[in-house]
């Protein structure tokens, strides 16, 4: 999927936009997360992407095929947004499956099966939608943006009202879907969710791009490591004795732990170096986690 250039103001002759030249691509195999915070686009650059709204300048691109209202490319296309339709005295089952019937498309093309093994709704798939929670019919409403396994699947805030092991199965749900060489977007407020679930990023703010790519490459994981010490903060010759190690840039005590500059010693040295000091390491990670990069980005803005 290609994004050139893409804008869009709702109404005309005001100089508000809400996507301003907009360009990004997102590969096969890729869960990529857009983030930003209210009102920064992403919802309106989903719903271009999904052929509902057609943008004032710029194009996207799927598989080579420009995207557009009623564009037959869009059949490779799935798509979840929020508040998706359903008849409420139907069971979930039925209303997939008169969903699908509409597409018009064979009946085996839907893969059902796979998509209400996704769903998990068990045996409330046969009972009245309107008998559903809201985190139900936000399963049942992803197992309807799944029918046909799109090769491209767009999910616009899809764990909104879901509870935290919901949550969890969620995460697995797209990368597994990606795994298999189709590609995910998604949209969120749930950074650490993005962090764990997406392997690229797109951040936005106020319908411009801010920073895209790896999601290891935005968050900076590289040179700080963080190191939480079993059983609290260890002394003060503790941590000169790592600031003493070779290929030790700097250490400082945080509140989460101590913060490692790397300088020349990989990670797994590092390990084996403070092993051999005998600090009691719980855990050593990458220090700067999605939010505080995030923050960072859209910082004066947010
Ligand atoms: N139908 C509409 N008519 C007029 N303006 C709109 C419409 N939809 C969105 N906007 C405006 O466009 C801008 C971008 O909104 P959009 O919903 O795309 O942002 P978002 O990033 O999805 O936000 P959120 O995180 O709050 O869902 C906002 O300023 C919003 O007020």
């Amino acid at each position: 999927m290609e994004i050139t250039g893409l804008t869009k103001r709702y109404a005309k002759g005001q100089d508000r936009y809400a996507v301003r030249d907009l360009s990004f691509r997102v590969e096969q195999g890729q869960v990529l997360g857009l983030l930003g915070p209210n009102g920064a686009g992403k919802t309106t650059t989903l719903r271009m992407l999904m052929g509902l709204i057609s943008p004032d300048a710029g194009e996207i691109r799927v598989f080579g095929h420009v995207v557009r209202p009623g564009a037959p490319v869009l059949s490779r296309v799935g798509a979840f947004v929020e508040g998706a339709g359903f008849l409420p005295h139907l069971s979930g089952r039925a209303n997939l499956e008169l969903y699908w019937q509409a597409t018009g498309r064979p009946a085996e093309d839907a893969h059902l099966a796979e998509a209400l093994e996704i769903a998990g709704l068990g045996d409330a798939l046969e009972r009245a939608v309107r008998t559903y929670s809201q985190g139900m019919r936000q399963r049942l409403a992803i197992a309807q943006a799944m029918l046909g396994l799109p090769d491209l699947l767009i999910l616009d805030e899809p764990t909104n009202g879901l509870d935290p092991p919901q949550i969890r199965e969620m995460r697995d749900v797209m990368i597994r879907y990606a795994a298999g060489g189709r590609t995910v977007i998604v949209s969120s407020h749930l950074l650490a969710e993005v962090e764990q679930s997406c392997t690229h990023l797109v951040v936005m703010d106020r319908g411009r791009l801010v920073q895209a790519g790896p999601v290891a490459e935005i968050t900076g994981g590289g040179d700080t490591l963080l190191v939480t010490p079993a059983g609290g903060p260890v002394g003060a010759t503790t941590l000169e004795k790592i600031a003493a190690l070779e290929g030790v840039g700097s250490v400082a005590a945080a509140d989460e732990g101590i913060l490692v500059r790397l300088d020349g010693v990989t990670p797994a040295e590092l390990i084996a170096e403070l092993v051999r000091l005998e600090v009691p390491v719980a855990a050593v990670g990458p220090h700067r986690r999605l939010e505080d990069a995030f923050l960072t980005l859209i910082g004066g803005a947010a």
